[in-house]
């Protein structure tokens, strides 16, 4: 059996016959923990991990190891631990495919198992930067923003920081990303530790102001805690950062193809497209690695590259994944082959997206738009539109519904992105009723709003869109309320003939 890929079965290889993979550029044997990343899945280590390898090689550095924090299952900190952290990125371009090695992973944690090590890694002086990727639902959040207090897991660490802040030992398993993060708050606070920099990595708008004012108004649901709001106030920073690359899941088919190139096991890889971005707000609380020198963009105003690549970008990827799946295409770049789905791609990015964007410097929208088309048109990265499609509730209103309100607040009627919501609402109809099969596989609605959406679809289907337009925690009073809106959003709805 091919051996599994550590530190150690990497130096037998290179003593023997080698492989022609590059990497790690950091031995993650030789680096400390300076920074914290919660949510440990693929595009963590596609995209920041990178970029902070990349930039720790480059400026010398050995204090920016991570300490990665899976979230709802050990199964990721399982597949690195007997790895040393170490696992493979494959590249894979149109016409190239690439594989390097990534070392920057010091450490795998699962809170079910290892909450008092993360709060105190969260806690350490030498700890100065926690990076996030739990999802967009995983925030926990309420339409209005505010911390979902009903959530049983963001109670369950609201109870238990109050206890901490009370006293008791930071034991209890933490069970939600914010929870976590404010209970390492709690603790960094009580010892002393110094200031510390959030930087969200999630597709949010706005992302930094979301994850702080989550925290701010946990905390303010806290007895007893206000000095350690002040304090967070004072000596938390949380920039926005606006970060893109398309990572999709790791099939066996990778795996294999990665094997072949490496000679060893790897449990850890991910898969990436070769385009990678991040802009991130230089708004630093204390250190931060050099990641300038990896090729990200420090600059002091991220919100209009964030509007534009959420508004283009992440828009007309839902658009294609909801009218592909539906059309039966397994991938993003089938269905951005079919022209009829191309066509209804660029219209809405150029009727309703492009008015409500300010290009940001140097960047040309139009051109923007063809590059993330001839991106998405990749054939393989193997995207699937199922992947894509999953969480809808969470995602539009991230990535579409802006654009739907400032249409609206213009006087305009958002025809084309009524298209896409169309879209949504068929496919949450067909996989609610069991009747959408994409590639030979059953595809079930998988959001975390299942259940509202799914007796919501249930029903008359003339009365379809009302009904789902309804679902305040999507649309909220405004676009239920907005008869322009449910009419396009009906046109479409019947010209896709699926209900
Ligand atoms: N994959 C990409 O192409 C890409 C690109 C840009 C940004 N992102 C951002 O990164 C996020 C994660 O993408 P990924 O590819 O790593 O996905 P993934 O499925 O590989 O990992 C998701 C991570 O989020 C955690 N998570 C999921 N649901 C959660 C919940 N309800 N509560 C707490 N934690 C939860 C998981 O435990 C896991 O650590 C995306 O949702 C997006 O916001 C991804
Ligand atoms: O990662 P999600 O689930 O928020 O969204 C799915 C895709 O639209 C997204 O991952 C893109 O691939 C990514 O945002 C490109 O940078």
């Amino acid at each position: 059996m091919t051996p599994r890929l550590s530190r150690a079965t990497l130096a037998a290889l290179a003593d023997g016959r080698g492989h022609a993979v590059p990497g790690p550029a950091v031995d993650p044997a030789s680096t400390t923990v300076g920074l914290v990343h919660l949510g440990l899945g693929a595009f963590h280590r596609a995209h920041q991990a990178v970029y902070t390898e990349d930039a720790a090689a480059a400026a010398g550095d050995t204090g920016w190891g991570i300490l990665g924090v899976t979230q709802r299952s050990a199964r990721v900190a399982e597949h690195l631990a007997p790895q040393d952290g170490l696992y493979g990125v494959l590249t894979k371009g149109a016409t190239h495919t690439s594989l390097r090695l990534i070392g920057s992973l010091r450490d795998v944690a699962f809170p079910g198992e290892r909450t008092p090590h993360v709060l105190r890694t969260i806690a350490a002086p030498s700890t100065h930067v926690v990076t996030l990727t739990v999802t967009e639902k995983g925030y926990r959040r309420r339409p209005d923003g505010l911390p979902d207090l009903t959530d049983p897991d963001l109670g369950s660490d609201v109870a238990a920081l109050a206890a901490e802040i009370g006293g008791a030992p930071p034991e209890q398993p933490a069970r939600s990303p914010i929870g976590l993060l404010v209970r390492g708050l709690a603790l960094r606070h009580r010892q002393d530790a110094g200031p510390l920099t959030v930087v969200c990595c999630d597709n949010l708008a706005e992302n930094g102001r979301v994850v702080g004012a989550l925290v701010h108004e946990l905390l303010a649901a806290v007895p007893h805690a206000q000095s350690l709001a002040q304090w967070v106030r004072a000596s938390v920073a949380f920039p926005s950062t606006m970060v893109d690359r398309i990572v999709p899941a790791t099939t066996d088919a990778h795996r294999t193809e990665a094997t072949a190139l490496l000679g060893l096991r790897d449990e850890g890889l991910v898969v990436g497209e070769p385009f990678t971005q991040w802009v991130v707000e230089d708004t630093f609380a204390g250190p931060r690695p050099a990641w300038e020198r990896a090729g990200a963009t420090l600059t002091a105003d991220v919100a209009p590259f964030e509007r534009a690549k959420l508004r283009v970008l992440n828009a007309s990827h839902s658009t294609l994944a909801y009218l592909g799946a539906l059309r039966g295409y397994a991938t993003i770049a089938e269905a951005v082959a079919d022209p009829e789905l191309e066509a209804i791609v660029r219209a809405l990015v150029d009727e309703d997206v492009l008015p409500t964007l300010e290009a940001p410097e140097g960047l040309d929208l139009v051109r923007y738009r063809d590059d993330v088309l001839d991106r998405f048109a990749n054939p393989n990265t193997g995207h699937t539109t199922v992947q894509v499609a999953m969480d809808g509730s969470a995602k539009l209103p991230q990535r579409l519904l802006g654009t739907v309100r400032d249409r609206l607040a213009a006087g305009a009627v958002p025809t084309a992105a009524a298209a896409t919501l169309a879209a949504w609402m068929s496919y949450v109809h067909a996989t609610t009723h069991g009747g959408l099969e994409v590639a030979g596989r059953k595809v079930s609605l998988d959001d975390p709003l299942a259940d509202a959406l799914a007796s919501a679809a249930d029903g008359p289907v003339d009365g379809l869109v009302d009904r789902l337009l309804a679902v305040r925690e999507v649309f909220g009073a405004d676009l239920a309320a907005s008869s322009e809106l449910r009419s396009a959003v009906r046109a479409h709805v019947r010209t896709l003939a699926l209900v």
